[in-house]
């Protein structure tokens, strides 16, 4: 990578689930344009780690820094500022809102930050497009084929031009033609457009799209290539 500040970096994480404990002490770093796989076992701690990384969750000891701020140090307010502006966000099952049209999902994180309709729904057209989602703009989620609806989740989280895509599991629930379409649709459209990715995945097929894959083991990142 030609730029080696990192964009959002993680510093010795810790996070506990009542008594479970998730982190031990985790540290990552993610690079502007940078596409990270995070990989390991199940329960190793990597949704944990992203639900930090995305200010969704407080860790409990440790520091996440984001540009110059520090997550822990911010106001919800601007957290929740920074979560929608700055942050896109995709889960294993897209998440998006069952009563509304493909359409209107995408269109709706630019209408929540001030875009008229006719204008939201415009650039979600484009961005449903860009995703290979064409001819499905009326559809609502439970008409669309996995494959379908996890790409116009993808649109939905990169429709506002997020600095970076926290992707959990994206290709979680689909067979691997769909995983091949929407693994190829996030990554070429993160690198047009700049966008760094985080992406969860205990799939080596799915980690293989990304620059670079640091694995999670029992909530601590270790070197790849050491085994259990
Ligand atoms: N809300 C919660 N309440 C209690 N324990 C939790 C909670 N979320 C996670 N855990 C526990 O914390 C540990 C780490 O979970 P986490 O989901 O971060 O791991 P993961 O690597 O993403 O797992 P998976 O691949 O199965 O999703 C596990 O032992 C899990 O059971």
């Amino acid at each position: 990578m030609s730029n080696p500040v990192p964009l959002l970096a993680a510093r010795g994480l810790t996070k506990a689930h009542g008594r479970t404990p998730a982190l031990r002490g985790a540290s990552v770093e993610l690079r502007p344009g940078e596409i990270l796989a995070v990989t390991g076992a199940s329960g190793s701690g990597k949704s944990t780690l992203l639900h930090c990384l995305a200010g969704i969750v407080r860790p409990d000891e440790g520091s996440v820094t984001y540009g110059g701020e520090r997550l822990e140090e911010l106001s919800e307010k601007r957290l929740s500022e920074l979560r929608r502006t700055e942050f896109g966000v995709v889960f294993q099952f897209g998440q998006l809102i069952p009563e509304l049209t493909a359409l209107d999902n995408v269109a709706l994180p630019l209408m929540l930050g001030g875009a008229a309709r006719a204008e939201a729904r415009a650039r979600a057209a484009e961005w449903l497009e860009r995703f290979g989602v064409r001819g499905q703009e009326g559809l609502r989620p439970g008409e669309m084929s996995g494959g379908q609806a996890q790409r116009a989740a993808l649109a939905r989280a990169l429709v506002t031009g997020p600095k970076v895509v926290f992707a959990d599991e994206p290709t979680g629930a689909l067979d691997s033609l769909a995983s091949e379409q929407v693994m190829t649709a996030l990554t070429h459209t993160a690198r047009e457009s700049g966008t760094a990715v985080l992406l969860i995945t205990h799939d080596a097929q799915t980690a293989a799209y990304a620059d670079r894959e640091v694995q999670l083991r029992d909530g601590a990142v270790v070197p790849l290539g050491v085994s259990a």
